[in-house]
Order: structure tokens, then C-alpha cells, then sequence
């Protein structure tokens, strides 16, 4: 049988795409020799999409490491890489660029901020203008953090919970930390007389909460099939609803409010109280401003307003869940309620009679104090371990040929992503790794600790590694020492606490709430 000379080009074709698609991911790729998670992931990407839109991404992918090993092919070019030395440390550390994800999930106001740069110059630039009002020193000296402290802290968040248990009533608390954590970090940022109130006016609370968190049920659009979803809007099909739009915009004007409010009080003559002086906001303005410029020069507005939206929804939502993950564990081991309450024995921290009254920055122990507490320390570090609020893969861009995870010839332009979720399940370094083990900080050998922190991922490594750190520890620890200082805590009804598989993640059930029983300290509490 003769082939006709015209069926040439569709074999040509034919053929072309059964190398590309077939043979050369299966035998010739680099990547042929990664184990695949799935057979689908060398040809494509469905399994993968499959498991973010059903929300089963983190546990899947942990289960086949546990199975295949650090390094994982999770779709043509996308490589999930789980060990330090030769995976974290490279990627992270090494400055691997961001894709296109963090600008398509995190731009706001269709521009740029720090979370979103794919460009490691324009990020590194962008950071350092900011960098040193987060560094730890910075944070545990300033005035304005410690007043917010004082202020949401001992002057809104106590007498709430004071209040409720006095009344024998339980408290949600899962929304009550967004709004401790928002309400201290926005006064840290704008001063206090531009801070937020989430805790006490729940107006606020529901305008910005109830539009930060409605994209949420249609992230996978937004995330990963931006354009997809552009083009069926311009037709007049709405992956993402219009009311999701509208409701985000309320948060972002919310923020912008802000940020023009405070630029108003840097330029007016007025002297601004310690208190008031907007510090996140004021190193972004002057750091973005010219040297020369004038004082009511407002440059770059919008990049600004981005940033500022990035810091405090980037603080909230990761320290609230962490908080609320904390309450739940003490819950649940009460014996680490009485430990922790031992500890702060030795700490000034006002007494039960004192919160009836206002509480002065004088009050209540230095940050350094507070920071020194082993206990504490090794319950947060236990809870973000275990419940990481950024459980999910961290994708970066393989800048040039590479080997990483024992595999060589890496091509650039690879996506490659570690997690916090599979890294923290690591029985060999957490042995036991799925149990709430405060004990295990405490008791590990120096190498053993050691292992345990280049291993620990909560707030990721690296350039691109978190720059709220520091301001994380110290509002949280404050938060958990007031609470047990002055109360125990038990769960009085809750909705499933399994975390939610995703990238950033909190409680399934959205919902904990707690009974706090009075437990004012017979000890020298403000010695
Ligand atoms: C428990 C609290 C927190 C956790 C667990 C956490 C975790 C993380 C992680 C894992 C990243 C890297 C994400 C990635 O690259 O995919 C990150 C980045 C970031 N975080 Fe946090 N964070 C916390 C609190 C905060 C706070 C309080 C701030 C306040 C400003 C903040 C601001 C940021 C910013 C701006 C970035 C981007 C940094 C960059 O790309 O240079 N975070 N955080």
C-alpha cells in the first residue's frame, strides 16, 4: 500500500508531537529519572490540578513522598523537591525566582509588591527600603509596637475573653486572633490613632474580613488560571463572581484609606505623638520618596498601598490561624496550660485586679523577657511545626541547569517547590511527627536541635523567606503569655480543626471556641 505524498506533513506532525509529548518525557527528559507522583504527571498536569481543585495537594503529595522518596515529578516541568541540603538550601537560599503564581494570587491593585516580584532585583530593592523596621531588634524596641500591645492586647482582647468568662460564655476565637493580629500589626504599621479595631467594632471586622477572605472559594481560578478566567469574564462567563470584586475592593479601599490618611499626617506640621507614628508605612513612603523631595510628595501610591496590604494580610491570617492552632493544642494537653503557667510565674505581667483598670507599657515584661521563656517558645515552635499556616509548596523557577534532589541536569525554567506541610512530617528529624510534642524542643540534643531548626520551614528560608518573622513571635507570645497567665482554657465547640489543604491554611471548620476559666496566679506574677 502506497501512502499518499500528501499525508506527509500530518505524519510529520504526528510524529513531532508523539516526541514531544511521549517519547522524550519518557525516556529522554532529565526529569524521566525523577519518580513520577502519578504515570499522568510525565504528559501532564491534570492529576496535580485535580488534587488543588479537591484540596488534597499537601496530603497526597506528603503520602507519595513518604512512598517514592525526597524528589517527586508532579507534572512535566513542576518537581516537588523535599530535603534540605540538596533541595531547600539550594532553592531557597540560592535565591530561585518566584513564578508567576504570587503576582496572579497576591497583586493588589494590579500591582506588584513585595510577595508577588518575580525579579530578584527589583525584590531585593523593594526589600531593603523596608527590612530594618522588621529586623528583631527593631521590633522589640519600639514604642509603637509596645503600646499596640498594650492597647489590643491588655486593652481590648483581655477584657473581651474577661468579660465572657465572667459570664460563664465561650468565645469564637479563631476570628477574635484575625483581629488581635490584624489590630496590633496595622498600629505597628499606620501608629495607633490610624490603627485598626477589629476586635471591638465589628463593623470593621466584617468589611475587611468578609472581603479579604471572598475570593477564597475560587482561589484555583485566580491562582493558577488567571487568564482563563479573564477571557471567560470578557464573554460574560464568571468563574469568580462579580460580588468577589466587589467585596475585595471594600478591603482595598479600606487599606488605601489608610495609607493616604497617614501620608496626610506625615505631611502636616503637627508634631505626631510617639504613639501615632505610622512605622511601617512612614520607612515605605520615605524609602520610596526622593531624598530631596518634599514632605507632602506622595510617590509611588499605589506600589506603596500594595505593600501595605501584602504586610497586613500577610501577618493576620498566618498568626491568627497559628494562635488559634495554639489554643487548640493547650486544649488538648492541659498539662502544657500548667507548664507554661509555672513559667510565667517569674514574669511582670499585670495581676487579675489590674485588668480592671487601664494598663500602662509599664506593666507588663520587656519583649526580651517574654522571648526568653523555653516553654513558650516551645509551644510556638511546636504549633507552627505541626500546623504550619503556610502548609502548601512554595514554587520557584530553576534559574539555570541544576541538580537538586540527588537528580542532575535540572533544565532551567522547571518549577520546583518544597513544603512546609512534607518537610515538618519528616519522621527522621520529628520523630513521631504527626503528635503535638512541645517536648521535643526542649529535650533534643544540640544537634539534634540543631537539625530540628535547619528543618523547620514555617516562615520558609532564604531571600524571599518571611519579613514578618520577628514581628510574628512577638505579638504571638505576648498574646499566649497574657492569656495563661490569667486563665485556663477549655473547648467548648468546634468545627473540624483538620487544616485545610491548600497553600495558606487555617481550620477546616472555621470555627473554635473556647471557655476561659479565671486562674489569677497565687505566685509573684508581677515580681
Ligand atoms: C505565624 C506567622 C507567619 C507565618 C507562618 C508566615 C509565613 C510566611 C512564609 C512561609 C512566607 C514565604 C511564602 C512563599 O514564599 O511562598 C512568608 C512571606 C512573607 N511574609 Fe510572612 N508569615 C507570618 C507572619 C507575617 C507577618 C506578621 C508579616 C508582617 C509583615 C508577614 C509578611 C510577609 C511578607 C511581606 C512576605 C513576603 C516576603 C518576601 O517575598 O520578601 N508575615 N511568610
Amino acid at each position: 500500500m502506497e501512502l499518499h505524498i500528501s499525508f506527509l506533513p500530518l505524519l510529520s506532525v504526528l510524529g513531532l508531537l508523539l516526541y514531544k509529548y511521549l517519547i522524550y518525557p519518557v525516556i529522554f527528559s532529565p526529569l524521566s529519572k525523577v519518580p513520577a507522583a502519578h504515570w499522568s504527571c510525565r504528559f501532564c498536569s491534570i492529576w496535580i490540578y485535580w488534587l488543588k481543585w479537591t484540596n488534597q495537594e499537601n496530603r497526597t503529595v506528603h503520602d507519595k513522598h513518604m512512598k517514592l522518596g525526597p524528589s517527586l515529578l508532579l507534572g512535566p516541568k513542576l518537581l516537588s523537591i523535599n530535603t534540605f541540603d540538596d533541595g531547600v538550601k539550594k532553592i531557597y537560599q540560592g535565591g530561585f525566582p518566584k513564578p508567576a503564581f504570587y503576582f496572579n494570587g497576591f497583586a493588589i491593585y494590579n500591582t506588584e509588591n513585595i510577595f508577588t516580584f518575580e525579579d530578584n532585583a527589583l525584590h531585593s530593592a523593594r526589600k531593603r527600603m523596608i527590612s530594618n523596621t522588621f529586623s528583631k531588634s527593631f521590633v522589640t524596641s519600639s514604642p509603637v509596637a509596645r503600646a499596640a500591645t498594650r492597647d489590643v492586647l491588655f486593652g481590648r482582647y483581655l477584657p473581651i475573653i474577661r468579660k465572657a468568662s465572667s459570664e460563664d460564655k465561650p468565645v469564637e476565637v479563631l476570628g477574635m486572633n484575625y483581629a488581635y493580629s490584624m489590630d496590633t500589626f496595622v498600629q505597628f504599621q499606620f501608629g495607633r490613632s490610624l490603627g485598626s479595631n477589629l476586635l471591638e467594632d465589628h463593623k470593621e471586622r466584617k468589611l475587611y474580613l468578609d472581603g479579604f477572605f471572598a475570593p477564597y472559594p475560587f482561589l484555583f481560578w485566580q491562582y493558577y488560571f488567571p487568564k482563563l478566567a479573564n477571557f471567560l469574564r470578557r464573554i460574560g462567563i464568571y468563574l469568580i463572581p462579580r460580588s468577589v470584586d466587589t467585596k475585595f475592593a471594600a478591603a482595598e479601599d479600606w487599606n488605601l484609606q489608610k495609607c493616604d490618611s497617614a501620608q496626610q499626617l506625615l505631611a502636616s506640621s503637627e508634631p505626631i505623638h510617639s504613639d501615632d507614628q505610622p512605622v511601617i508605612f512612614q520607612q515605605a513612603l520615605q524609602s520610596m520618596s526622593e531624598p530631596d523631595g518634599s514632605k507632602s510628595a506622595y510617590p509611588q501610591r499605589m506600589q506603596i498601598a500594595s505593600d501595605m496590604f501584602a504586610h497586613s494580610s500577610a501577618a493576620f491570617e498566618t498568626s491568627g490561624n497559628t494562635e488559634t492552632y495554639l489554643f487548640y493544642e493547650m486544649c488538648r494537653n492541659p498539662e502544657w496550660q500548667t507548664k507554661l503557667r509555672e513559667e510565667l510565674r517569674g514574669i511582670k505581667l499585670p495581676q487579675q485586679d489590674d485588668l480592671k483598670r487601664k494598663i500602662e507599657v509599664d506593666d507588663f515584661a520587656e519583649p526580651k523577657d517574654i522571648d526568653a521563656l523555653p516553654v513558650l517558645h516551645a509551644i510556638i515552635m511546636e504549633t507552627l511545626r505541626l500546623w504550619p499556616a503556610v502548609p502548601g509548596g512554595q514554587p520557584r523557577v530553576v534559574p539555570k541547569i541544576c541538580s537538586l534532589g540527588g537528580y542532575s541536569d535540572i533544565p532551567a525554567g522547571t518549577i520546583v517547590q518544597s513544603y512546609a506541610y512534607i518537610l515538618h512530617r519528616t519522621p527522621e528529624v520529628f520523630p513521631d511527627p504527626f503528635q503535638w510534642k512541645p517536648q521535643r524542643w526542649l529535650d533534643a540534643s544540640p544537634d539534634e536541635l540543631a537539625n530540628m531548626k535547619r528543618w523547620f520551614w514555617a516562615f520558609s528560608s532564604g531571600p524571599r523567606m518571611c519579613i514578618g518573622s520577628n514581628f510574628a513571635y512577638y505579638s504571638m507570645k505576648y498574646l499566649v503569655a497574657a492569656v495563661y497567665a490569667h486563665f485556663t482554657t477549655s473547648i467548648h465547640a468546634r468545627g473540624d480543626m483538620d487544616l485545610l489543604d491548600f497553600y495558606l491554611a487555617g481550620p477546616k471548620g472555621h470555627r473554635l471556641e473556647l471557655k476561659f476559666h479565671p486562674a489569677p496566679y497565687t505566685g509573684d506574677i508581677s515580681a
